[in-house]
């Protein structure tokens, strides 16, 4: 069979990337100097037992010059200088790398977690940062190593310490936008849990930073390490190491300056490389983004098997909105409502169109559901009854639960729900697994993905697993976005605005496809349009958002016929489909208020030819009219043909 890409290494983009890297001469050299050098470190005290307790050497040869037989001369004690830098090596090395150690398994995770969690987490560890940014770190080296006598790993583990808020802050702010980005929204909306999407989705896409400035951060952890060599803290005579070569040239410096040159050019070659390499992988990243753009059973996992029968539910409502308010913090902290007492209903199997202007609240209302409002964003009150549990009084574990398996979201840019950095095979994959349980067989989850974007009428489903997101059409993007969404196989989706972003023949094939699943799966959707063409097309029945109010709710044929809420009217007057060529098309006078200048009483009045002082007397409240009909206006009889 061929193969899907459902198993790629856990960052699919590091063969690539090393490729990147190792084109680079520079870095080549960087990482031969380091392979050598690390070679030297482990080989050296092995062959060249004798020089780590080598007290003294031959006294008759001190402070002899490079020759034949001492090829980098001999110290002050006689000593081979080529042997006690060789063997010296070790130490020094360990030391950066205890340091750099430190300094990522603290830096590393408070990074990830501040920048991901954000509000209370990061400003705790932002907090914790600033105050051990503020210590001067030296002085704490030294009272360490008052204590430690001598112990390089107490010095190179405080120093690791010290700097580990420098690592988390880049690893931060490099997470920060990261966060915001839709395929972590998608990510978790399919159901996959916070620990997955940070290791196997965030933490990849900060990789390069953190090398980079672990690199820039070994060559101070070698500085400081050698400097407190120097001064003869960390190492005990007669071992050596490089600082306290320098330290011994550096006593006789005047007698003989040769003594300080040959660990003086390891110390710099080596902090040299250590930041040529960081840059190396800094471009190399670069590069890389420069470029285009489950716990249910196994037994029910199968591709194409009927869903748990939603008929024991009736014809009960799947999803049922009351009085749900939601707001958004602004940057001086005051909250503004930006929906204010909505209401819906969406049954088994049902496509509920929900339409209105840009800002009116459409997303804002999708994203409550979902429990996924931006920061600053939160629910006030109301209840989002799905399968008669209240969603806005779950907590994020439970919410967790209900994503991706209960719920599933497709959004209007396909192409950014999904990690650059992964084949869209084993994103779909991830999905499953998540869903279907570990037990579930890599060979199943493959057939299992094929089946899926076969679902979704994707012709040659194994090549389009192999790809990567940027390698597929704004069409071909959907089709795996909605496939995505069906691993979860989820009872309700919510398409948000799912066709605008594609031309008029995909976005009919869209369409037809949301049809097809409906009716073979008896999936609801709950599908954000503005385009009433589009509700026509698909929904048995729409509701009309303004302003963050539903103003109307019915089914199709009837509010299409008749409505019965001037907006709506005035909506499907604006829809250009049916309309006579060379006509105006009609527009809506004004523009939708901003939620912090909704007018007092009916938030459409401003606009509304019927407008009478009774409209802004009082909120108007949604009045039910009869079979399943609801309207926000007061003078909605006059509407009536
Ligand atoms: N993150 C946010 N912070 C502050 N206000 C926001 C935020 N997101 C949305 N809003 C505000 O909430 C209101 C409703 O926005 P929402 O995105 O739900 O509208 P919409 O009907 O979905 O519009 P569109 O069709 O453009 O997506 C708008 O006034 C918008 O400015």
């Amino acid at each position: 069979m061929t193969d899907v890409a459902v198993n790629p290494p856990p960052a699919a983009e590091s063969p690539r990337f090393v490729k990147r890297l190792l084109r680079r001469r520079l870095a080549l050299a960087c990482l031969a100097y380091l392979a050598i050098v690390v070679l030297v470190a482990i080989v050296a005290p092995i062959l060249l037992p004798d020089a780590a307790g080598q007290q003294a050497g031959d006294l008759a040869l001190v402070r002899q010059g490079p020759s034949a037989e001492h090829l980098l001369g001999t110290d002050t004690l006689g000593r081979d200088v080529l042997t006690r830098l060789l063997v010296g090596t070790q130490v020094t090395i360990l030391g950066v790398v205890e340091g750099l150690l430190v300094t990522a398994l603290l830096g590393v995770p408070l990074g990830l977690l501040a920048g991901y969690f954000g509000g209370r987490v990061d400003r705790a560890v932002m907090w914790g940062a600033d105050i051990f940014l503020s210590i001067p770190a030296i002085v704490v080296v030294l009272m360490v190593l008052s204590v430690f006598r001598q112990s390089m790993l107490a010095g190179m583990i405080t120093f690791g310490v010290l700097v580990s808020p420098a690592l988390m802050r880049v690893v931060r702010s490099a997470v920060l936008p990261i966060r915001n980005e839709l395929y972590i929204s998608a990510a978790r909306v399919a159901g996959l849990s916070r620990t997955y999407i940070l290791t196997r989705h965030v933490l990849p896409r900060v990789a390069g930073p953190i090398v980079v400035q672990l690199s820039l951060l070994g060559a101070l952890a070698l500085l400081v390490q050698t400097g407190l060599a120097f001064l003869g803290l960390l190492v005990e005579a007669p071992a050596p190491s490089w600082g306290g070569m320098v330290a011994d040239g550096a006593k006789v410096i005047v007698l003989d300056p040769w003594l300080i040159w040959p660990p003086g050019i390891a110390i710099a070659a080596s902090i040299l490389v250590f930041g040529l390499l960081g840059d190396s992988v800094r471009d190399a990243m670069t590069e890389a983004w420069a470029s285009p753009v489950a716990r249910r059973r196994v037994s029910n996992s199968k591709a194409g098997e009927s869903r748990e029968d939603p008929e024991r539910t009736g014809s009960e409502a799947l999803l049922s909105i009351r009085g749900l308010a939601v707001s958004f913090r602004r940057p001086g902290g005051s909250a503004v409502q930006v929906v204010r007492d909505a209401e819906l209903d969406i049954k088994h199997g049902e496509v509920l169109g929900v339409v209105g202007e840009s800002g009116c609240g459409k997303s804002a209302t999708a994203m409550a559901v979902l429990g996924l409002l931006p920061s600053g964003g939160a629910i006030d009150g109301g209840s989002i009854l799905f399968e008669g549990r209240d969603l806005a009084s779950l907590n994020e574990n439970e919410l967790h639960d209900i994503r991706g398996r209960g719920i599933g979201l497709v959004s209007q840019e396909p192409m950014v729900a999904f990690d650059p950095t992964y084949r869209v095979g084993w994103q779909i994959g991830e999905v499953v697994r998540c869903h279907h349980g570990s037990r579930m067989s890599r060979q199943a989850v493959k057939d299992y993905v094929l089946e899926l974007l076969r679902q979704v009428n994707l012709p040659d489903p194994a090549s389009v697993a192999r790809r990567y997101p940027h390698e597929l059409s704004g069409g071909m993007a959907q089709r795996v976005a909605i496939a995505r969404a069906l691993a979860g196989e989820p009872k309700l989706l919510i398409a948000d605005e799912p066709t605008t972003a594609l031309d008029v023949t995909v976005q009919a094939e869209i369409l037809d496809l949301l049809r097809t699943l409906r009716a073979e799966r008896r999936m609801a959707i709950l599908l954000i349009t503005h385009d009433w063409g589009v509700v026509a097309d698909i929904c048995d029945r729409a509701v009309v958002l303004y302003a963050g109010e539903v103003v109307e709710q019915a089914a199709l044929g009837p509010i299409v016929a008749e409505p019965l809420h001037p907006y709506t009217r005035a909506l499907l007057a604006t829809n250009p489909q049916g309309r006579h060529t060379g006509r105006f098309l009609p527009t809506i006078p004004g523009t939708v208020p901003r939620p912090d200048e909704w007018p007092q009483g009916c938030h459409f009045r401003t606009r509304c030819d019927l407008s009478t002082p009774q409209c802004a007397a009082q909120p108007v409240e949604l009045e039910e009219i009869g079979d399943e009909r609801k309207t926000r206006c007061i003078h909605h009889h006059v509407l009536r043909k």
